[in-house]
This record gives structure tokens, sequence and C-alpha cells, in this order.
């Protein structure tokens, strides 16, 4: 580890969008698969934490999202018991906070770990007791975290009111809210309606993965027909933005250095106007982006031209395991490969402690009490 990426480690984190079935280690997936006898994708001399880890990266650098998508069998199919439900958050915890990661919000679709039998409830229960036994350990070892589960449905499935139901119910139990995931094109969030509508209802809150792999329309319809609270990527969002003849999709990496320099010459269409204006919370993970083709590269990542405009953007893992990715390798890569420095660090970080779905004041506390002091002293990355 770099001189870097140990002064970015040791400052404090926030995450808002980390799947707990995207983060499993590697070394788990093995042993639970061997305990219950499922088939995993390597063998022979490749059969080992480091086989595993790697056949994870390589599938998922798919440049598409539903092949991205089809690696998580192996990680959903070695979560469904309780014990496992209960050991894969637990670690996951350990993990983040030795990260550095100081409040996570961390996501799974609770209709995926009932092949084995569980209920719905029981699935909430497991994994919950899995974040508080994770956070105790890691404040017995001197990084102390907050974590939140939130509850997705499957956008390809129709259950979604039910698990807006179940996150209700939950809400006073460490589940801070909902979301949609899968495969985008085709699944418009518009379909779920009736589950976002109870939720405004119940005020509960819930953020939308949108403008991933599909464009616009899926960005105005999570924010003006569903009502979301925060959107999951959102990186498409730039195609409302034009630059010279056209819009900075169109060439990211000449109008992401142009701008740096003369951001009026950039147009903002009324969806990209309304999100800035409004303050909608972009969960952004761009080693994800890349490895779905979702953006080219990590300097040409939207990420930078969104923070330049002054977008409420958010730093996010989305899958640790399958981009092999932590919140200090996104961090450190911005800083290597895009210019970014320890005040756009800090500023991203404050701007998801601000977006977490966490009451007003135990986010305040967080910022005033961890965040800013941690970055005050911190030396330059
Ligand atoms: O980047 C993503 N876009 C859309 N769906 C995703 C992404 N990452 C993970 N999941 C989906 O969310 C489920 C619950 O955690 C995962 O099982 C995966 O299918
Ligand atoms: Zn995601």
């Amino acid at each position: 580890m770099s001189a870097d990426e140990r002064v970015i480690r040791a400052l404090p984190k926030v995450v808002l969008h980390d799947h707990l079935d995207g983060g499993v280690r590697p070394a788990t997936v093995l042993e639970i698969a061997d305990e219950i006898g499922h088939e995993l994708p390597v063998d022979g001399a490749d059969r080992t934490a480091e086989g595993l880890a790697t056949w994870f990266r390589q599938s998922a650098d798919s440049g598409s999202l539903e092949r991205y998508l089809e690696t998580f069998a192996h990680t959903v199919g070695v979560m469904q018991t309780a014990s496992a439900l209960r050991r894969v958050a637990r670690e996951s915890v350990l993990d983040l906070a030795r990260d550095g990661v100081v409040y996570a919000e961390s996501r799974y679709a609770p209709e995926q770990h009932l092949e084995a039998g569980l209920t719905l409830d029981r699935v909430v229960e497991e994994v919950d007791a899995g974040f508080r036994e994770g956070e105790e350990e890691a404040a017995a070892e001197g990084h102390p975290i907050v974590v939140r589960g939130l509850l997705t449905a499957m956008r390809h499935a129709a259950k979604s009111r039910e698990i807006a139901e179940l996150a209700v119910r939950y809400r006073d139990r460490g589940v801070a809210g909902f979301d949609i995931a899968g495969a985008e094109a085709g699944h418009p969030p518009s379909r779920h309606l009736d589950a976002f509508e109870y939720l405004r209802r119940e005020n509960a809150h819930f953020t939308i993965h949108a403008g991933e792999a599909f464009g616009l329309p899926s960005i105005w319809e999570a924010l003006q027909w569903c009502g979301a609270d925060r959107l999951g990527h959102g990186v498409r969002i730039v195609d409302d933005i034009g630059f010279g003849g056209g819009t900075v999709t169109d060439d990211p990496l000449g109008a992401n250095a142009a701008v740096l320099q003369d951001p009026s010459q950039l147009r903002l269409g009324r969806l990209a106007a309304y999100v800035r204006d409004t303050r909608v919370p972009l969960e952004m993970c761009p080693h994800s982006n890349v490895q779905t083709g979702a953006a080219p590269s990590i300097a040409a990542h939207p990420i930078t031209l969104l923070t330049r405009l002054r977008y409420r953007v958010t730093l996010n893992t989305d899958n640790r395991l399958m981009s092999d990715t932590s919140m200090t390798k996104e961090m450190h890569a911005l800083v290597t490969e895009a210019g970014w420095d320890l005040a756009d660090l800090r500023w991203v970080t404050t701007n998801a402690m601000k977006s977490a779905f966490l009451p007003f004041d135990e986010r305040l506390e967080l910022i005033e009490g961890t965040i800013k002091p941690a970055y005050a002293t911190a030396a330059p990355a």
C-alpha cells in the first residue's frame, strides 16, 4: 500500500451503496460452498480464495450489466441459511470498518435468500444480528462503525410491495430504507409504483438504481414518477448536459478537461438542472461502472465532471468482491487518475453523510464529531 493509500485508509468514509451479496469474502464463499455442496465455477488449482476472487473480478469485467449480475449466483447461492447470512453480514461490517468506513448502508434482496426455507422476516433478522455483532467487534478493535440495512426488491420480479412493507416493518430494527436493483433494460422503475407510493405514505426512504445501464428516461421515472430520495448510480445524467454541438457523453474525457477550464460552456437540460437544483444525491460507483461499460475509465468517469459542477455526488463501492474494490481503492483511484484531492474526498464524504437515511441528529453527530475533525488534521492525499 502506498503512503497516499495509507493516508486515505485512515480517513473516515461513508458508503451508501454497497451490496451485501456483492462483498462476500472469497474464503467465506469457498467454505460455505463446501459445507452445503454448492458447485463453484472454479476447480483444481484455481479452487482457492485467490482463484475465486480472480474469477469474480474477471467475469464481472464483461462490459455488460446482465453478465456482471450473473456472478451473484455464487454469492447468493451460499447465503441461504441463518448462520451464513449472519456470518456474511458480520464479516462485511468488519471489512468496511477496517477500511475506515464510519457509516454504511448495506443492501441486499431478502427475496433471494429463501431457497432453504427461511422467511423474509427471518432473513432480515439474521442479517441485522450479523450487522450488530460486526459493529460490536469493530468497535472493540478500535474501528467504530454504524451500519444500517437497505432492503432491495428485484426489478424483474413482482415482490416490491411485499419488500417495501418488510422495510417499514423493520424500520426501527436496523433497516433504513428500500431500493430496487437488477437488470435495468426492460424493467422501468414505474412498474413498482405501488411500492413507492406505499413508502411515501409511510414517510419511508428509498433509492432506485437508475441511469446505470439505461439512460435519462430511467432517471426521470425514478424521480418524477416514483419520488426516489436518491439515485443508485445516476451516471447517465451526463446525457442531459450539453457541450459544444452535442452532450458531454460524446467525448467525456475531452469535455471533462474543457469544462474544468470553462464551465460556462455547459448547458444543463431540464432534468440535469432539476437533479442539481434539488440536490438529489447520486450514489456513484466508478469501478463498477467501468466494469459494466457505463463509463469508459476512472479518468473519464463523469463523477469528476459532476463534482466540479457541484451535484450532490457521493462515492461508493457497489460490489467489493466483483469489482475487487474498497472505499480506499475508489478514493485512491480518483486521486491518482482523475486529479482529486483531500478537499474532494472530504466533500463526497460529507455529501454522503448528509444524504444518509439516518435521523438528522445522528447524521450531524457523525459529520461534526467524526468526519470534520479527522479531515481537518489529515495530511494531504
Ligand atoms: O450495479 C448494480 N446494478 C443493478 N443491480 C445490481 C448491481 N449490483 C448488484 N445488483 C443486484 O442487486 C442484488 C441485491 O443486492 C444483487 O443480487 C444483484 O443482482
Ligand atoms: Zn448497485
